[in-house]
C-alpha cells in the first residue's frame, strides 16, 4: 500500500525543475521508491516575476525563498528544494536546510558571443551579469567593459545573447550542467581570478525541524562533505551579514578530516579586494567561516560598507 506521496517544493523555474528531480531521483535511488511515491510542487516565487531590477535592490535572496517557506510550514509540501546559493543565511525557526546533495563543480563559466574569453573581448564590450560578484570580478579583470544588469533565468539570458544586448555573460557550471547547457560554455573561469558565491553548485534541502520521519528519509542523501563545505560558507555570509549588496566569494573545501576555506570581499569597480584564507578541522566549518568573515570584515573596516549604504 501506497502511503501519501512526499510533496517536494520548488521554484517553477527549469533550474529548479531539474534539482528537484535530481532530488526525487536520489530519494527513490536511494530507498528503492517509485516515481509515485513523490508529487513535484512547482511555486512561483517573488524574485521570479521582477525579472528587470537587480536583486539587491527588490530585496535580496528571500524573495526566492519565501513562498517556499510558507508552503513548508502551511503542509502544502514537505520539503523544499533550493540552489543553496540563493538561501536567505538564517532561516525562520522551525525550519532547517542541513541536508545538501553532492555538490557540482562550483565554477562560473563564460558564454562569449563576440569572443570565448573574457580576456579575448574587444575593448569597451557588453558583459551582463546580475550578480554583483561577478560584476565586480569582470570589472577587477578588466576595467574597461560595460557591465549590464542581466536578469533573468538561464534560458532569457541566452536569448539576450543572440538579440546582442551583450557580448557575453557568465553563469555557474552546475545550473548549466544540470539543464543539459554545457555546450554553450566557451570558457571556465578560473578558481583563483573568479572564486564562485557561498553556496554555488549546491542543492540544498529545506524542511520542518520537528519532522522526524522527513529527516530521517533525507538522511540517506546527505553529503557530508558538501555539508561541511556549506557550514562553513554560509557562516561566513552570516558573519558578513550575508548581504546582497556586497559582493562577495568564498569557497570551502573539504578533504578528509580538513577544511580550507578561501574568502574575499571586492568594492563594486574591482579596484578594492580584501582576502581570507583558514583552514581547520571539518567538525570546526562553522567556526571556521564565522572567523574567516569577521576577519575580512575587520580588514575592510566600516568605510567599506558603508558605500552600499
Ligand atoms: N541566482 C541564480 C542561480 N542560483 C543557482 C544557480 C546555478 C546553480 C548553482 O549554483 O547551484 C543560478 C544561476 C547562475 O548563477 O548561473
Amino acid at each position: 500500500m501506497q502511503t501519501k506521496a512526499l510533496k517536494i517544493g520548488t521554484r517553477a523555474s527549469p533550474l529548479a525543475l531539474a534539482q528537484a528531480h535530481e532530488t526525487r531521483d536520489r530519494l527513490m535511488a536511494a530507498h528503492g521508491l517509485s516515481e509515485d511515491a513523490f508529487e513535484i510542487v512547482p511555486l512561483t516565487t517573488t524574485g521570479d516575476q521582477i525579472l528587470d531590477k537587480p536583486l539587491s535592490e527588490v530585496g535580496g535572496k528571500g524573495l526566492f525563498t519565501k513562498e517556499l517557506e510558507d508552503a513548508l510550514f502551511d503542509g502544502r509540501i514537505d520539503i523544499a528544494v533550493h540552489s543553496s546559493k540563493d538561501m536567505a543565511t538564517v532561516l525562520p525557526d522551525g525550519l532547517e536546510a542541513t541536508v545538501f546533495l553532492p555538490r557540482e563543480d562550483v565554477r562560473d563559466t563564460f558564454i562569449g558571443k563576440l569572443a570565448p574569453s573574457i580576456a579575448e573581448l574587444p575593448h569597451g564590450a557588453t558583459v551582463g551579469s546580475s550578480s554583483l560578484r561577478r560584476q565586480s570580478l569582470i570589472r577587477r579583470m578588466r576595467p574597461d567593459l560595460n557591465v549590464i544588469i542581466f536578469r533573468g533565468n538561464v534560458q532569457t539570458r541566452l536569448r539576450k545573447l543572440d538579440e546582442g544586448i551583450a557580448a557575453g555573460t557568465l553563469l555557474a557550471y552546475a545550473g548549466l550542467r544540470r539543464l543539459g547547457l554545457t555546450h554553450i560554455i566557451t570558457d571556465l573561469m578560473p578558481l583563483d581570478m573568479f572564486p564562485p558565491a557561498p553556496g554555488q553548485g549546491a542543492i540544498g534541502i529545506e524542511f520542518r525541524s520537528a519532522d522526524r520521519s522527513i529527516r530521517e528519509m533525507l538522511s540517506a542523501i546527505h553529503d557530508a562533505p558538501t555539508g561541511h563545505a556549506l557550514t562553513c560558507e554560509r557562516a561566513y555570509l552570516r558573519a558578513l551579514d550575508g548581504s546582497c549588496r556586497t559582493p562577495i566569494a568564498g569557497h570551502a573545501v573539504v578533504d578528509g578530516d580538513r577544511l580550507f576555506f578561501k574568502g574575499i570581499i571586492l568594492s563594486l569597480d574591482g579596484q578594492e579586494a580584501h582576502e581570507v584564507e583558514r583552514e581547520g578541522k571539518v567538525s570546526d566549518a562553522e567556526a571556521i567561516g564565522r572567523a574567516a568573515g569577521e576577519d575580512v570584515r575587520g580588514r575592510a573596516g566600516p568605510k567599506f560598507f558603508e558605500a552600499w549604504g
